[in-house]
This record gives C-alpha cells, structure tokens and sequence, in this order.
C-alpha cells in the first residue's frame, strides 16, 4: 500500500481479519484507504464508490468488495471488430452501480475508418456518458481521456479481453506502484499481477483481473441510469404499470414505431432487469439459508445443554 513515507506491505489485524469472516465487505480491497495501527491495518475507512459481487463463501450472504473508490470507471470497447451493443449497456449499468463517474473509451480508431459514424452509435447506448474515440497506436484522443485523469483521481478499466486496455495503460504512461503478490510453496513472494497503476499525469488506475470480467448484474436504480432514455419514455406511458408490449398509450412502442428508440435497446434493458431481479431474489434465499443455519446451531446447543443461551 502506499503511505506518506512510501509503499508498505501490512498484514491485516486478526480482529478485522475474524470480523471479515462473516462479513466480507469488512476486508480491505483495492482502491481502499486503511487505518494502521502498529503496522497492522485495522479499520477499512467508508468508501466512496465500491465494485462489488455476492460472496461466493459457502455460509456467507453478504458482498464482496472488488474495487473500492473508483471515480472513473472507464468501459472500454473497440471500434475493430465492431462495438457490441449488449456489452457497452451492461458494463455501463456496471458502472452506474458502482457510483463511480462512468465514461466509454472506443479504442482502435486507427482500424475504423467510419469512427464518427459508430462514436454517434455508441452514444446512443450510452446517455448522459461521454464517448471518446481513441487510438494507442496513432495517440488520437488519449488528450481526451487524460483530462479525466487529473491528479489524484482513480480510474478503473471495464472491458473484453483484446479490447485495448493494456494498451491505453501503456500509452497513458502507466508504471505499476503496487503489485500484489501471493507465497508459492517453496515460500518465496511472487508478483502474480499489477493492481495499481500510477499514470503520468499523476492518476491512478486500478487495473484488477477481477474487475476485467466482472459478471454481476446491475441493481434496478444503475438500471434506471443507464437506460435513462427508456426510462424517460415509460414515464410518458398512459398507464403507470405498462409493460411496453401492446398496451394502448405506450409511449416506449411509439418511440420504436417512430424510430426513436431502437427495439433491440428496449430488450437490452428488459434482459438486465430480469437479471437484477433474479440476483435480488437470490440473495433472499442466501440470507434465509444463513438464518437457516443460526437457527440450526442454536437448537443443537439446546438439545446438548438442555438451555437457551441467548
Ligand atoms: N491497431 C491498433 N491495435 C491496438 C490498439 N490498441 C490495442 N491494439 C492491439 O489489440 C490487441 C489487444 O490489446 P490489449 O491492450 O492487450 O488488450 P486488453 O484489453 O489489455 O486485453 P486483455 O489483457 O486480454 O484483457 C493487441 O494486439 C494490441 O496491439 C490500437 O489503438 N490500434
Ligand atoms: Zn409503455
């Protein structure tokens, strides 16, 4: 971690290292800020923004942290093959979820010709976002995405594999300052990958494999977000509990009918809404199964003392 007296490596103290146990979130992640104490980290301070998934743990129900204090989250897409509708809105939901500032960068524009045509395209997926065109190779456009790097600022790449992202790090001048590392069996410490990343301008970047495939849907209020324009239509609808198919007064199926709203980005929007609802859903039952098994526990400790401990 880096402190005013330079990197440090710190051990987690076994008080938060045992409260994170049954709370995952309570872990430091990266992109957090810590309190030390005797060398030791003891206390994760509140997050701005924060990336996070359900707890894979078996007995857990609660989040897991990916990247904390992101202000940037940058979606990044090619231009070459062509930009993916689908993939843009959902790592944009992502992002709205995450509280971060979200931003798409399109890479490549050195092998698109008709790069205005398809940046016109992309802000179409993408309201209230700005969509820079770039490309590491030639340098168009990095002045664009530098000016969202002002010091200080933390930034974080969402996008495919092959997209560009090593690429934009490189080009933005980016040196790694902390590299997590793991012990291999023979007991040496061996960097496994970079996890921050300063770059020239004096930003930083989190640059998290984790992060890279993040596969987790978006709740309803990132949603309401990153379909703003869909949104804003259904609010016009005669009825106020329209589904948008063949009601009378739909202001959504006009916009299809008049050209205003492309169809494919009405069942973008329908696909992540019926995710965000299957993980609400899951998520009850987790929280249940844990209630489930407290429950379990504590009649055993009855049968076997023959009391209630409360
Ligand atoms: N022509 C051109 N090629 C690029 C540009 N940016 C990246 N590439 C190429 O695209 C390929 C993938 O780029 P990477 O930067 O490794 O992509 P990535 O998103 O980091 O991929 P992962 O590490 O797998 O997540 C490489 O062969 C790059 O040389 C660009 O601006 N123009
Ligand atoms: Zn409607």
């Amino acid at each position: 971690m880096r402190t005013p007296s330079g990197p440090l490596r710190a051990a987690v103290a076994p008080a938060l290292l045992a409260r994170a146990l049954t709370e995952p979130a309570a872990a430091p992640a990266v992109g957090d800020s810590v309190l030390l104490d005797d060398g030791r980290v003891v206390e994760v301070l509140p997050r701005r923004t924060c990336f996070q998934r359900l707890s894979a743990a078996p007995g857990t129900s609660a989040v897991q942290v990916l990247a904390a204090n992101v202000d940037v989250a940058v979606v990044v897409e090619p231009l070459q093959p062509e930009p993916h509708a689908g993939r843009v809105e959902r790592l944009l939901a992502l992002a709205w979820e995450s509280g971060a500032q979200p931003l798409v960068v399109l890479t490549k524009a050195d092998l698109a010709p008709d790069a205005d045509a398809l940046r016109e395209e992309v802000a179409g997926w993408a309201p209230g976002v700005d969509v820079l065109v770039t490309s590491s190779s030639t340098g168009e456009g990095l002045e664009l995405l530098t000016a969202y790097a002002s010091p200080g600022t933390t930034l974080c790449l969402l996008g495919p594999s092959g997209a560009g992202k090593s690429s934009l790090v490189a080009a933005l001048g980016g040196a790694a300052v902390v590299g997590e590392t793991r012990a291999d069996g023979k007991g040496r410490h061996t960097t496994v990958h970079r996890e921050l990343v300063e770059l020239a301008g004096g930003a930083f970047l989190l640059d998290t494999p984790g992060l890279r495939g993040i596969g987790v849907a978006a709740g309803e209020e990132a949603l309401a977000l990153a379909f703003a324009d869909v949104e804003a239509l259904a609010q016009r609808c005669r009825f106020a509990d329209c589904r948008h198919a063949a009601e009378p007064g739909c202001a959504v199926q006009e916009a299809i009918e008049s050209g205003e709203l492309a169809e494919r980005r009405l069942a973008s929007w329908r696909k992540l809404e019926r995710e965000a609802a299957w993980i609400a859903r899951r998520q009850d039952v987790r929280l249940q199964a844990v209630e489930r098994a407290r429950w379990k526990a504590l009649h055993k400790e009855v049968r076997r003392s023959g009391r209630v401990r409360p």
